[in-house]
C-alpha cells in the first residue's frame, strides 16, 4: 500500500481482463479485483491473477452480521490477496470478526491480509448523506469516526476519498493506510463519483495509494494512459 498506483479491473469477465492485460507484456501490476469481476468468475481469477505476478487488492466490501464475515473473510484469506476490505458501517465487532476470520484462513508462516474499511463511499456527497443516512454530521466528521472505529477494531486503515486523508493521518497516524478511489485527472469525466481529486492533490494529501480505474482501463491505449498516470503518480512522490 506503499504509494502504489491500483488499477481497477472493472470487466466482466476474465476474457475482458485477458485483452486488457495483453499489451502489458507481462508487467506486474497491483490490481483490484471487485464484484462484477469476481462474482462473475470466482476465485478463479485471484489464482490467474496471481500465477502471472500481480498483487491484489480483493475489494469485495464485506457487511454482514460478524458471524458470516467473519468465515467468509476465512475462506478469502486462504486466496493469498495483498489487501481485503469491510464496510466500516458494519460496525466494530464485525470488524474484528473479519481480522479473526482472516487470520484463522491465513497458513502458517504467511502474512494474512492487510484489510481496509471503507468509510463513506467516494461516490456519496454529504448532501446525500446527511439525508439518505440522516448522518446530520459533516462528511469529514462521519469519515474520521468510521476510520477510528476500524483503527480501534485494528484494522489497518481505510478507503477513503483523498479529501479526508490528511485529518485521518493527523489523527490517526501515518502507519495507518488511506487508500484513496476517485482519483481524476483534469480532463477526466468524473462520471459517478462525487469526491474526486487529482493526484497532486493525493500526494500533498499524504494518501497511501490510489486507485484508478475507468481512466485507464476504457481509454483507448490503456498502456499509454498507464503510464502517463504512473508519471504523474511518481512525479508527484518525489
Ligand atoms: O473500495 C473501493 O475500491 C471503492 C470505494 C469507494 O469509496 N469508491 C470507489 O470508487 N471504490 C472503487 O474504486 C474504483 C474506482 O473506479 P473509477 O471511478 O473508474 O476510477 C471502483 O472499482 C470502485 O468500486
Amino acid at each position: 500500500m506503499d504509494n502504489s498506483l491500483i488499477i481497477a479491473l472493472d470487466f466482466a469477465n476474465r476474457n475482458e481482463v485477458e485483452q486488457f492485460l495483453q499489451p502489458f507484456n507481462g508487467k506486474q501490476l497491483f490490481v483490484k479485483v471487485g464484484m462484477e469481476l469476481f462474482y462473475q468468475e470466482g476465485p478463479e481469477i485471484v489464482h490467474y491473477l496471481k500465477g502471472n505476478g500481480h498483487r491484489i487488492f480483493l475489494d469485495l466490501k464485506l457487511h454482514d452480521i460478524p458471524n458470516t464475515v467473519k468465515s467468509a473473510m476465512k475462506g478469502l484469506a486462504r486466496l493469498e490477496c495483498d489487501l481485503v476490505n469491510v464496510h466500516a458501517a458494519g460496525g466494530k465487532e464485525m470488524m474484528r470478526a473479519a481480522l479473526e476470520g482472516l487470520d484463522e484462513g491465513t497458513a502458517a508462516g504467511r502474512m494474512r491480509p492487510s484489510c481496509i474499511a471503507v468509510t463513506q463511499l467516494t461516490s456519496t456527497s454529504e448532501d446525500q448523506m446527511n439525508k439518505e443516512q440522516l448522518i446530520s454530521v459533516p462528511l469529514e466528521t462521519s469519515v474520521l469516526h468510521y476510520a477510528s472505529l476500524a483503527k480501534e477494531a485494528g484494522l489497518d486503515g481505510v478507503v477513503c476519498s483523498a479529501w479526508e486523508a490528511k485529518p485521518i493521518r493527523e489523527k490517526l497516524g501515518d502507519s495507518f493506510y488511506t487508500v484513496t478511489p476517485g482519483i481524476r485527472m483534469e480532463e477526466d469525466n468524473t462520471g459517478d463519483q462525487k469526491r474526486i481529486a487529482t493526484p497532486e492533490f493525493a500526494r500533498d494529501a499524504g494518501v497511501s495509494s490510489i486507485v484508478v480505474g475507468r481512466s485507464i482501463t476504457r481509454s483507448t491505449d490503456p498502456v499509454n494512459s498507464y503510464e502517463k498516470w504512473l508519471d504523474a503518480w511518481r512525479r508527484v512522490q518525489l
